[in-house]
């Protein structure tokens, strides 16, 4: 199927795959009517239980008949997924594309390398798109000397990258990434002397940049203890240029994108909403400087991998069909730092492979916080019709008059080279507009800008745009080209299971919020497409508390000798193998059409188990916590600091369980319950004539938990090495399960 409508040639075609399609589809309709003869045998059998049964069977009822409610809403992404096929060769002359704003946000160089964010940067300056239409905004939240210094000396060593770059068409434009590379593809194969001199030049020039940006670093951690912190600051907004052009070597003298240091004010007495309220200011700052009607938002550890990305997008945003109504284009979160293992699932292969192209065959993927070309307007709502009433646009977008004027579609762009009071005013306006106070009483947050309600402020906010009727598209890049960008991944326990916490809590704040997607979504956008959205809101909730119930009540009840599923000749125990069974199929299946092995099939389904019981629960409890205002949302940044010994780990295929007691225990604790519960189990099969054909279900659950979770039992008792389950949690974890194990086991023999 083409998308594009175009009479010449098209800048883009989708195609779907009829044999996953017809595949998924069969397996979908088997698997329902499955799960109807399960809930049928559940419902009906409920009430011919013996009394102190019923309970623990409800409770697998519920925790069936949730499972099965998340798997149908996750059949939205199964239904049409699209793939698609850009051709930024046909989109016309430069001077006719439009200018691009990229936003790359920052917290400090704590948690994220100075070093890295400035490669972040350069490769976004980079870009293969006109210098004069493109301009970077960096958002320091912490207002560090340090971040401010390294832009500037990133400015002037952009004046030996970019010409370097454009010169020999050099694709990898993040300099670490260029120079660390063992072998090299980029070459001018006319002059390859000529190259390699420059390139040792250019090799030379970084190295020195960077000797100066650590240098910077190491003085400044004793210059920023003035009276500025962090959280406590006022704005700064520095536009970067050179104080005269002298010195400067010919082919040094070229045009420069637009290079701008942005820290909002930050004070303890004000909320500052974290990353949402970091683009806001990013938004209302660029729109006094550059304005520019896309925007490409960037997290600071997300390089351009290939710089041909904004003419990729642009192949959409030129679509005559397709414009009108499209806010974003979509790329994928690619990582360098995957190992080939990846027992972390770090690489979120189902959302970037399936969930996506699912949504796009639908009404477009979700806003993945980095690597998107969006649409201005899509975020500042209304472009401005003449005869609305100022007093209005200012209750929604704040006092600035010259705010106001950038939203009109007759906005002419200030021209900040001429350096006269124009430009200075404009950026005193930028100061205000980045202030703490400007949002009070305005719909920042609410209805414009990036949304406030949810910690995933990405997923809301893509989630309201798309039920204001606007689409948007997903581009993967194909086998044989470069991923669009590139960034790191949390590749160990405890980065992955913090970040976890953070997404579940965030998702779960949308599905308990006004905007839940199953209510608010079916009348806006299509059904389907909010199906899709109800899945990603709802899974950490609606995995915590089923995968908690399997995990403790069968193998309780095994060790008790209680069976709780049909005994293995009865055919309705056939129901219950076949969902099982199809489930993991249809898992391995995915897996494998993605193109993995199959050891990517027993990681994702250990990580689901562990990410279930550990950081979906945590997340849902704090979402639900913060709906009744018991607790206050917090944004633990991603650390980006590597450590040699965690990639050492993850390399090699290890869990690194030195991650908190709350993420640890959990795991412990179901372990023993259902290693005790199968030795238990088995014993009085063997020696007390329990029948086996009852309790096989049991035992073939918890097989299955001990046999996929293997690796904690290494960490407990066989790893000597320093990732290995602390002592400590070995003995809580004893403790936990024999409590539980004993309080439970009294209560069903009362
Ligand atoms: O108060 C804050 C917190 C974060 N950030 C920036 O936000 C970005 C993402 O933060 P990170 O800690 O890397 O979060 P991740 O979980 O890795 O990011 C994913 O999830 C976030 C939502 O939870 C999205 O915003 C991101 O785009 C998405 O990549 C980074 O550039 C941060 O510097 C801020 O600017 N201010
Ligand atoms: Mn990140």
């Amino acid at each position: 199927m083409a998308c594009s409508s175009s009479t010449s040639l098209p800048l883009h075609i989708c195609h779907g795959n009829k044999l996953t399609m017809i595949i998924n589809r069969s397996h979908a309709v088997l698997h329902s009517i499955a799960i109807s003869f399960l809930i049928y045998y559940r419902a009906f059998f409920l009430f011919h239980q013996p009394t102190p049964i019923i309970i623990p069977w409800l409770l697998l009822f519920i925790s069936e008949l949730l499972l099965s409610f998340i798997w149908f809403l996750g059949r939205a992404y199964i239904w049409r997924p699209v793939y698609r096929t850009v051709f930024p060769e046909r989109l016309p002359n430069d001077d006719k594309l439009p200018a691009i704003d990229v936003f790359i946000c920052t917290t400090g160089p704590d948690k994220e390398p100075t070093i890295g964010v400035m490669n972040t940067l350069l490769s976004a300056m980079a870009l293969d798109y006109p210098p004069d239409k493109l301009h970077v905004y960096l958002s320091d939240d912490g207002g560090y000397a340090i971040t401010l210094h390294a832009m500037r000396e990133s400015w002037s060593f952009a004046r030996w990258w970019l010409p370097f770059c454009r010169r020999f068409g050099i694709k990898t434009r993040c300099p670490e990434a260029y120079f660390s590379r063992t072998e090299n593809h980029d070459s001018d194969s006319k002059n390859p002397d000529n190259f390699m001199v420059e390139r040792e030049k250019i090799k030379e020039q970084y190295v020195l940049f960077k000797e100066r940006v650590r240098r910077a670093g190491e003085e400044s951690k004793f210059k920023d203890k003035g009276v500025y912190t962090a959280t406590d600051h006022p704005s700064c907004i520095e536009v970067m240029e050179e104080n005269s052009k002298e010195g400067l070597l010919e082919d040094q003298i070229i045009e420069m994108p637009l290079l701008v240091y942005v820290s909002r004010e930050k004070s303890t007495s004000q909320f500052h909403h974290f990353k949402a309220g970091a683009v806001n200011v990013l938004l209302r700052v660029s729109a006094m400087l550059s304005n520019s009607p896309y925007i490409l938002m960037l997290d600071c550890d997300m390089y351009c991998s290939d710089p041909t990305s904004a003419r990729q997008a642009m192949c959409f945003h030129f679509d005559p069909e397709m414009s009108p109504s499209l806010a974003f284009v979509q790329f994928p979160q690619a990582f360098r730092d995957i190992s080939e293992n990846d027992i972390y699932d770090s690489e979120v292969r189902s959302a970037y492979t399936i969930l996506w192209p699912g949504l796009d065959g639908l009404k477009g993927p979700v806003l993945s916080g980095t690597n998107f070309y969006i649409k201005r307007e899509a975020l500042c709502c209304h472009s401005i019709k003449k005869d609305i009433d100022l007093r209005e646009l200012k209750d929604s977008f704040g006092p600035s008059n010259e705010f106001i004027k950038s939203l009109r579609q007759d906005y002419k762009k200030p021209n900040l080279n001429d350096n006269g009071e124009a430009s200075n005013m404009l950026l005193e306006e930028a100061k205000v507009l980045a202030s703490c106070s400007y949002e009070d009483h305005t719909k920042w947050g609410k209805e414009v800008g990036f949304l406030y309600d949810s910690v995933a402020e990405d997923f809301l906010t893509g989630f309201v745009m798309q039920c204001k009727g606007w689409i948007s598209a997903y581009v993967a890049p194909s086998s044989s080209s470069r991923p669009q960008f590139l960034g790191t991944s949390t590749t160990n326990l405890n980065d992955l299971l913090t970040q976890g916490t953070r997404w579940g809590s965030g998702l779960v704040d949308v599905a308990l919020s006004r905007f839940s997607p199953l209510f608010y979504g079916s009348s806006r956008t299509s059904f389907l497409h909010s199906m899709g959205y109800a899945e990603l809101s709802l899974f950490p909730l609606l995995y915590c508390l089923p995968l908690w119930c399997f995990a403790t009540i069968p193998p309780l009840y095994l060790l008790n000798g209680i069976p709780l599923y049909p005994e293995v000749s009865d055919p309705y125990f056939s129901i219950f193998l076949f969902i099982f069974l199809s489930s993991l199929s249809k898992h391995l299946h995915e897996v494998v059409v993605t193109g993995r092995p199959i050891r990517k099939w027993i990681n994702e389904q250990r990580i689901w188990m562990i990410k279930s019981v550990t950081c979906h629960l945590y997340g849902s409890l704090d979402a639900i916590l913060k709906k009744f205002d018991l607790r206050k949302a917090s944004f633990l940044t991603t650390n980006k600091v590597t450590d040699n010994e965690q990639i050492t780990l993850y390399r090699g295929g290890k869990f690194d369980f030195r991650t908190s007691t709350i993420f640890v225990a959990p795991l412990v604790t179901v372990m023993l319950v259902n290693l005790a519960s199968i030795v238990g189990g088995v014993y009085r099969i063997m020696f007390m004539g329990t029948d086996w054909r009852k309790m096989f279900g049991q035992v073939l659950l918890s097989f299955y938990i001990i046999v996929m979770n293997y690796v904690v039992i290494e960490g407990m008792v066989l790893r000597k090495d320093k990732g290995r389950i602390p002592l400590y949690v070995n003995v809580l974890s004893i403790v936990f399960s024999l409590i539980f194990l004993s309080l439970g086991s009294t209560i069903i023999s009362n």
